[in-house]
């Protein structure tokens, strides 16, 4: 699944223990000063006129709304996506089983300080004087190894789930993607790895770079000072994420006027997955498509929240640079942005974070 080349940028990356191991906080009976947020930005949102565009696949003007949300938010809720809703629930299932292990037994599948997958605090946590709220487990492929560590005798329900749900998760966001194409008027033979279906899908250079995380938020004594996830951008092309039912957290960031911008929660839509534009694609489309900043702030009513995010970007080696559109093809359009190997953004991003695009930015 395009996992060793994209190991190999992570690796370029050692992270510190401290930066990887999550606090343990079914012991927590207090917020501990390590994890406290100045909250002098308001960790409650705006009110802002409407909510994330939602778009059913099967519309025959899916492209032009996609097309609209992705310019305008960054990101919308997405119907009629054909996952089928008791799988979605398996993996929630199977998120809340690991999550629920006793701590020591997760740190068995602790992530290593290069490695990409397994149990650990979010990757952009040294980025931040404070600790978040979260726990997390990352998987690219299978998640036998770690799955083992585990449930030595039990880790087959879990391995089937998640492979079964990256396989779906890879048919849709190809077709998101194309989708998505179509609304910038964008050709996919433009992208070798997309165009051709016949090709590898486990071949190492032809395959796109996935992952898949799954994200615990454990129910906090004292939400107003603490902090799910801080505000970032995600990487790839885009994210498909399913959020638990009912409970509310995710956030994302968005222009309102000349006062800068504000909070809009993404509430949980009954069947609905969310999509977001991520890092690449913002270069893809040279700047129209917004890689949408977003946070998770922790839930009010004290429940444990769950979410699991689809990362979805070019094989590796790819280099990702601004696409003309068929009617930009005899006009001169100044691309805003150099061309970049996802591999090499990857490790962009590992040093810089938040400062990556403009890095990239001509
Ligand atoms: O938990 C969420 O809703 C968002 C998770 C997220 O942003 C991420 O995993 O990158
Ligand atoms: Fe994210």
């Amino acid at each position: 699944m395009g996992t060793t080349t994209l190991s190999e940028a992570y690796r370029d990356h050692p992270l510190h223990l401290r930066h990887i191991i999550p606090l343990d906080f079914g012991s927590t009976p207090t917020v501990p000063e390590s994890h406290v947020w100045p909250h002098s930005d308001g960790f409650s949102s705006a009110d802002i006129s409407g909510d994330l565009p939602v778009v059913d696949m099967r519309d025959p003007d899916a492209a032009e709304l996609m097309g609209r949300a992705c310019e305008t938010w960054g990101a919308f809720q997405l119907m009629g996506h054909g996952i089928p809703m008791k799988l979605i629930e398996e993996v929630e299932l199977e998120a809340r089983r690991l999550f629920g292990l006793p701590a020591e037994q997760k740190l068995k599948a602790l992530r290593s300080p290069g490695g990409a997958t397994g149990y650990g605090v979010a990757r952009i946590t040294p980025f931040f004087t404070k600790y978040m709220w979260h726990e997390g487990f990352t998987i690219m492929g299978s998640p036998i190894d770690h799955a083992r560590e585990l449930w030595p005798h039990g880790y087959q329900q879990f391995c089937e789930t998640m492979e079964s749900y990256q396989k779906q998760m890879k048919l849709l966001a190809d077709d998101v993607m194309r989708i998505m194409l179509k609304s910038l008027n964008i050709s996919e033979q433009e992208l070798s790895w997309l165009a051709n279906k016949n090709l590898n899908q486990y071949h190492t250079t032809t395959a796109p770079c996935t992952a898949l995380q799954l994200n615990s938020y454990p129910s906090c004594p004292d939400p107003n000072r603490a902090m799910g996830l801080a505000p970032h951008t995600d990487t790839f092309l885009l994210t498909v994420l399913h959020q638990t039912a009912h409970i509310d957290g995710l956030q994302i960031s968005k222009e309102a006027g000349p006062t800068g911008s504000t909070w809009v929660p993404v509430r949980p839509a009954n069947g609905a997955l969310v999509v977001n534009v991520g890092d690449l694609f913002q270069i893809l489309s040279n700047g129209r498509f917004t890689s949408v900043v977003h946070r998770v702030v922790v839930n009010q009513t004290r429940r444990q929240r769950f979410s699991v995010a689809y990362f979805y970007g070019p094989p590796a080696d790819f280099a990702v640079s601004p696409l003309l559109s068929s009617g930009q093809q005899d006009q001169v359009v100044v691309p805003r942005y150099r061309s970049v190997t996802v591999k090499e953004y990857v490790g962009i991003k590992a040093k810089n974070l938040d400062k990556a695009l403009s890095l990239i930015k001509i």
